[in-house]
């Protein structure tokens, strides 16, 4: 998929990961929506980016993805103004196991709340022009945190809701291809005061050290260069894409078809 005059939404778009999916989208002559709940951070982005891209590539919209009223009404504005949507990016998360209702709310049902409005604007079944749905999970998606557990199962269902919604659309012809990336530790603000997002399970901060250690700590644009990767190669769909310090890996799940 070329990019030139193409409409993304990315959701946690003003900081970290989300602004480096803005960024290279940018780049590659898409024209972006940036969700994002805080509206300080959103609008010195979009400002900054203005002056880069042009006014008319960038929509900053406050937006929380918990509320389905304020992303139906951010999605609803994208679309009048740039004329549809092709690219949906569902990577607003957080990590805070002492509010982990929160954690449900916004990096799971956030993100099916966003890829079920997507489907209504870009199904080619209900008049839409088709696309692609790149949902942010993690490592965590694919083994467990254990000072993070209800972030990890947020982050597992991410990677489940994703393959199982590339299965469906792929039989229901909504021409829509939906993938997910995995990335392990990124230097981003959702790394910083570790201990205090653990909560309960705060003793384990030195395990969890240790393992970042081991893995290792990337930077927002090595997500943003795999996120390209999912967006733009059209064979993609119902793919989860890993990616930490040794490198990228697309994972294989087990199959049970034969
Ligand atoms: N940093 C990491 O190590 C890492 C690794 C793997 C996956 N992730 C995932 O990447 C995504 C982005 O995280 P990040 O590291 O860039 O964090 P970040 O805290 O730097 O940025 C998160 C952005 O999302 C926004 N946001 C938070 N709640 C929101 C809501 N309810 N509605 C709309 N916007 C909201 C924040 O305002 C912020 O701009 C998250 O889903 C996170 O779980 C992060
Ligand atoms: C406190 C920071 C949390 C950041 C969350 C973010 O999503 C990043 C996650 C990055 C990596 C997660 C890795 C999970 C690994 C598990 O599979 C673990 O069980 C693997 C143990 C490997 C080992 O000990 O050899």
């Amino acid at each position: 998929m070329a990019l030139n005059d193409k409409t993304a939404v990315v959701t946690g778009a003003a900081m970290g990961i989300g602004k480096a999916m803005t960024e290279i989208l940018l780049q590659n002559g898409a024209q972006v929506a940036i969700l994002d709940v805080d509206k300080t951070a959103g609008e010195r982005l979009t400002e900054e980016l203005n002056k880069r891209y042009g006014a008319e590539k960038t929509l900053f919209l406050n937006c929380n993805v918990e509320s389905e009223e304020q992303i139906k009404a951010a999605f609803q504005k994208t679309v009048e103004t740039f004329g549809g949507i092709d690219i949906l990016c569902n990577n607003a998360g957080i990590l805070n196991e002492s509010t982990w209702e929160k954690i449900v709310s916004i990096n799971l049902m956030g993100v099916i709340r966003g890829t079920y409005l997507a489907l209504e604007h870009m199904s080619k079944l209900s008049g839409g022009r088709g696309g692609v749905i790149v949902n942010t999970a993690s490592m965590a998606g694919l083994g467990p945190l254990p000072s993070c557990p209800v972030y990890t199962a947020t982050k597992s269902g991410v990677v489940g809701f994703t393959r199982a919604m590339a299965a469906a659309s792929a039989v229901s012809g909504y021409g829509i291809r939906i993938n997910v990336l995995c990335p392990g530790f990124v230097q981003t603000d959702l790394m910083s005061n570790m201990s205090a997002r653990l909560g309960q399970f705060s003793h384990l901060a030195d395990v969890t050290q240790q393992l970042i250690e081991k893995i290792g700590i990337i930077n927002v644009s090595d997500v943003a260069d795999c996120l390209l990767e999912l967006v733009t190669d059209e064979t993609k769909n119902g793919e989860a894409l890993m990616l930490f310090r040794k490198g990228k890996q697309y994972v294989t799940f087990p199959s049970f078809s034969e």
